[in-house]
């Protein structure tokens, strides 16, 4: 179990993380997912103990290993807990081997021990045969199965990855995904992940805490996100494409009719019609363009700063230059306050 409550981070005036709460149960794959600057590195950091909370507590099942409060904390390497960067940072100077071996050393495990246990994550990762190289003797992906495998070794109760895919292709990236999923649970972990993909989050969590300016703006099930957003910000941030927010005063008059005059409305993109021609409740947008997803078309278009997504079986023939005319259903799937509170 990871329990955080309370947890603040300032430097200085700003708050980078801002009174932050929440546990998810062991054997959990928490995402924290927001844009840049949200504060994702700095709960991480706190977590991993290397950033003293400026307030709350840290709880790594009955142990509390931060207290911001009393300003103190465990140090990192006796919280039981792993981590990975972004950046690989191997020992240059060792083998594979040597890099997984050498926190088992620093832990005096026995020799018979520690080599069946880079024989079996080295295995794990698909990296057995790498065994006798040197980092820069192989790809930047079996990089950073080697600092995964490195990091599972010990047997840490938390897994903590920061940004680990971000430097890898797109193709990679998304084998990574399933292979880090599998370690996750092949080593009965919990793992508190940061990314700013939201498309990474959402296959990827049991749980996402989407982060903005320092503070929660949902936490819940990717399928909670989706389905049931709680703020505008978080409706636009998640799904595959994200919904459609439009201010009901750009709205058609035949919908707009019921609906507040300043809320903002939202729309799935599976839920809207696209057309060549336009129609009584129809939006004329500038087409921006068109992408085939899965047997069907993604089509984008644009009215000034208002960008529309849909999802549909039949797309219109359409060019750059062209106008795409779009239907929204009778009734929004939810609606917002121009501050991002839900309304309904
Ligand atoms: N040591 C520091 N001193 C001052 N400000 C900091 C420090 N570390 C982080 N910040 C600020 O705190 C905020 C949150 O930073 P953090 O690195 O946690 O964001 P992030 O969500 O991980 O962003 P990114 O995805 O860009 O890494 C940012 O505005 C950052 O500039």
């Amino acid at each position: 179990m990871i329990r955080i409550d309370n947890l603040t981070k300032s430097f200085g005036a700003f708050q980078a993380v801002d009174h932050i709460s929440l546990s998810v149960p062991q054997g959990s794959f928490l995402v924290l997912v927001g844009p840049s600057g949200c504060g994702k590195s700095t709960m991480l950091r706190m977590l991993a103990g290397l950033e003293l909370p400026s307030g709350g507590q840290v709880q790594f099942g009955e142990d509390t290993v931060s207290d911001g409060d009393r300003g103190w904390m465990i140090d990192p390497t006796r919280r039981n807990a792993g981590l990975v960067f972004q950046s690989y940072a191997l020992w240059p100077h060792m083998t594979v081997a040597g890099n997984v071996d050498w926190p088992l050393k620093i832990a005096g495990i026995s020799k018979a021990e520690r080599k069946a246990r880079v024989v079996d994550v080295l295995g794990m990762l698909g990296i057995e045969a790498l065994a006798a190289r040197y980092p820069n003797e192989i790809s930047g992906g079996q990089q950073q199965r080697v600092a995964i495998a490195r990091m599972i070794a010990p047997r840490p109760a938390i897994l903590l990855f920061d940004e680990p895919l971000s430097n890898l292709d797109a193709k990679l990236r998304v084998e990574m995904r399933t292979e880090l999923l599998r370690v996750h649970r092949a080593t009965g972990a919990t793992s508190v992940y940061v990314t700013h993909d939201q498309v990474e989050a959402m296959t990827m969590a049991t749980h996402v805490a989407v982060l903005n300016g320092g503070k929660v703006e949902q936490f819940g099930s990717p399928e909670d996100l989706v389905r049931n957003p709680a703020t505008a910000f978080v409706a636009t941030f998640v799904g595959t494409p994200p919904a459609n927010l439009i201010p009901v005063s750009s709205l058609p008059r035949e919908r707009a009719a019921d609906l507040p005059a300043d809320a903002l409305a939202m729309y799935r993109p599976e839920d809207l019609i696209a057309s060549a021609e336009p129609s009584a409740a129809s939006m004329a947008f500038d087409f921006a363009e068109a992408s085939p997803v899965a047997g069907r078309t993604m089509l984008t278009g644009t009215q000034g700063a208002l960008r529309l997504t849909a999802v549909v079986d039949a797309a219109p023939r359409r060019q750059v230059g062209d106008k795409v005319h779009f239907t929204v259903p009778k009734i929004p799937a939810a609606l917002f306050a121009q501050n991002g509170e839900r309304l309904s």
